[in-house]
């Protein structure tokens, strides 16, 4: 049998001489893989067709195939996956099943709908989208009783050949899972034992909190095993998660910086430039720590902090993911801000006192030796100002710093998972010219320019892939699930409990503005910058003031720097603020930025500088 790795250059026939001559045809197919042109595939169900008798057929089960996310995500991934020559025709029939009385043509209709939008004009893609729609079979049953699961059975039945291998994705609310996998167990499973199978993929959210989470596994877990569930995460499937174990572990300059020595905070952010948009009924019974950071931005969390694993194997992998999540200290609820959009709760499926937060910040705190005192803020929120996820590694300011650096901003990584796939280092350089100044630019990484041509796969269609092939390596292992759950769990309690209330935002905003104070503190505090009180403790020293002022004026940078006085009290500064305040050029206006230094520390009088401008003026 030719093993699901045949994309990867890897087989696992034990005829070497069989890999060899087989080897150039895998290849080809990796190479092609991104190659947006259908017909260029042409030629792929001939190549698997090679191997068809020996595999057996592929079914592919989508359940709850009338709902939203089958509609917008699994069939659109499910037809990249068949133009790209990775279900072959020959091999691959694909079932949706659902309760809603609708024919095979209405499903189709419904899909084509979503795969042939107005810019697909192309006569190839239609063609292209028919064929794969010839592939699709809609059977229609309840989730409860076997009826259903037996006629599934026997479409299913009567286009397999050979060795049967069956994938289930339960496209359905989590409450149904317990009764679907039990009538999948029982009337379902694939029958063969000549290299068939049955898998079984399920969609976040598992569970509400780490009971209901870990009764679910129970139940699913009595009737597969764990080898054969895959929970799906698809932030797993983003090309830039996926990137990150190569970053950490394939380059070397990253290794001895990655650590509490050089790194101040993690900033793990993600938001929505809409709100919940028809989903109120299911969001509102989540919410945001539930539905986005629980899951998402807390697996982002486990690859930018865990350690490195033994192989890349799925298990060494979760393996480590696991430690991480079990070192995470307790959320303090002084370390929380939660928001609620103006309007969520004109949503009729929405009850009008709701305490469900659409925006919450969190800091976690991860007991260990590399991350000790660095914190991690996970920031998510529906109906902002803009739509963003992104990961910033920021790191500590420079120590004896002769240039005077800090107000340029401090060094930071920038991973961009979406919208524009990027990644960009933020540095100090020297800004070009006569003049010794410096300037904040960057290194960047921006997929568009860098690799242009190349299609990025989807998340779904990925984890699809990954499924096809028995790779558990990007989806959520059980005890995986219950220490993510773990961390959550006491704080949603409290949120359910009405204990902790969301703060108002305006939609279109930046969320709460405690947000970015508590983030400010977060960072601040880790920092440890002297503040005005602590360099006013040292009144009496004798070190000399210094002013740097940075400013821009239409398109050009000024900036200043000169000893301007002693510092005998807290009035000096205003002293030497205005000291500093007369070099300033006419033509200034624009923002500018003005640092007191004392004693080797600098203090920021941003504020100061602002009331005192227009006097001077
Ligand atoms: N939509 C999205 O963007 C995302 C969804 N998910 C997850 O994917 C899963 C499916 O989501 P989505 O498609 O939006 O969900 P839907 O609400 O659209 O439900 C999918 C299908 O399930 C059936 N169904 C709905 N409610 C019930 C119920 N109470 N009892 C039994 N069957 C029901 C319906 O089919 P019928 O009545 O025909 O049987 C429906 O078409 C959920 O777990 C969701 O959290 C995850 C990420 C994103
Ligand atoms: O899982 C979910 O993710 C989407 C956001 O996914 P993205 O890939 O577009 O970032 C979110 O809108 C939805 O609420 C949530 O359930």
């Amino acid at each position: 049998m030719i093993d699901s790795h045949l994309a990867h250059g890897q087989t696992s026939l034990s005829s070497e001489g069989f890999f060899k001559s087989n080897f150039l045809l895998v290849r080809s197919i990796q190479l092609s893989y991104s190659s947006p042109d259908p017909f260029l595939f042409s030629s792929f169900p001939r190549i698997f067709s090679k191997f068809e008798t020996r595999c057996g057929s592929l079914s592919i089960v989508v359940l709850g195939a009338s709902g939203d996310l089958a509609k917008k995500k699994t069939f659109p991934a499910l037809f990249n996956l068949y133009r790209q020559g990775f279900l072959p025709p020959s091999e691959v029939h694909i079932f949706g099943y659902a309760r809603s009385k609708i024919t095979d043509d209405e499903l189709k209709e419904r899909i084509r709908g979503v795969l042939i939008q107005a810019k697909d004009t192309m006569p190839e893609h239609s063609e292209s989208v028919s064929k794969f729609l010839q592939l699709i079979k809609y059977v229609s049953g309840s989730y409860d009783t076997e009826e259903g699961f037996h006629l599934l059975d026997n479409e299913i039945s009567k286009h397999e050949c050979g060795s049967s291998r069956r994938l289930f994705y339960l496209a359905l609310p989590p409450s149904v899972y317990p009764s679907v996998c039990k009538m999948i167990k029982r009337c379902c499973t694939s029958k063969s034992d000549s290299g068939g199978w049955s898998r079984i993929v399920v969609e976040k959210p598992f569970g509400k909190d780490t009971e209901s989470a870990e009764q679910l596994s129970a139940q699913i877990g009595e009737l597969f095993d764990e080898s054969q569930i895959y929970r799906i995460d698809h932030y797993l499937g983003k090309e830039l998660v996926q990137n990150l174990l190569v970053l950490r572990f394939a380059n070397r300059f990253f290794m001895p910086l990655w650590n509490r020595d050089n790194i101040d905070n993690v900033q793990i952010v993600f938001r929505e430039d809409f709100g919940t948009e028809g989903r109120g009924g299911y969001f509102d019974e989540y919410g945001i720590i539930r539905d986005i950071i629980q899951n998402h931005l807390l697996q982002v969390l486990c690859l930018i902090a865990m350690e490195k694993p033994i192989s890349l194997k799925p298990e060494n992998i979760r393996d480590e993911k696991v430690k991480v999540l079990q070192s995470v200290l307790p959320i303090k609820d002084e370390e929380v801000v939660l928001g609620q959009y103006d309007g969520y709760t004109s949503d009729p499926t929405v009850p009008d006192n709701s305490n469900t937060p659409t925006f919450a910040t969190v800091i976690l705190r991860i007991h260990n030796e590399r991350w000790e005192g660095v914190p991690f803020v996970l920031k998510a929120g529906k109906a902002l100002n803009s739509r963003k996820a992104e990961i910033r590694v920021q790191f500590k300011d420079v120590p004896g710093d002769i240039f005077k650096c800090k107000k340029q901003g401090r060094n930071e990584f920038v991973i961009r998972l979406q919208p524009s796939e990027a990644m960009y280092m933020k540095l100090t350089v020297k800004q070009p010219g006569l003049e010794m100044d410096t300037v904040q630019s960057e290194l960047d990484l921006s997929y568009k320019h860098r690799y242009q041509g190349v299609t990025i796969p989807e998340a779904y269609e990925r984890l699809i892939l990954d499924t096809i092939r028995g790779d558990q390596q990007h989806f959520v292992r059980r005890d995986e699930l219950k220490a993510a759950w773990e961390i959550f769990s006491p704080l949603l309690h409290i949120i359910d409990d009405g204990q902790l209330k969301p703060i108002p935002y305006k939609p279109g905003s930046r969320g709460p503005a405690q947000a970015d104070e508590l983030l400010t503190k977060a960072t601040d505090d880790n920092c440890k910058r002297p503040s005005h009180h602590d360099v006013e403790k040292q009144q009496g020293a004798e070190a000399g003031i210094h002013s740097w002022l940075t400013g821009k004026g239409g398109d050009s940078r000024w900036q200043h720097s000169e000893r301007v006085g002693s510092y005998n009290g807290p009035w000096c500064y205003k002293k030497a603020l205005f000291r500093a305040m007369l070099m300033l050029p006419d033509w200034m206006d624009g923002t500018i930025k003005c640092s007191l230094g004392f004693g080797g520390v600098e203090v920021d009088v941003l504020a100061a500088v602002t009331e005192s401008l227009n006097p001077l003026r």
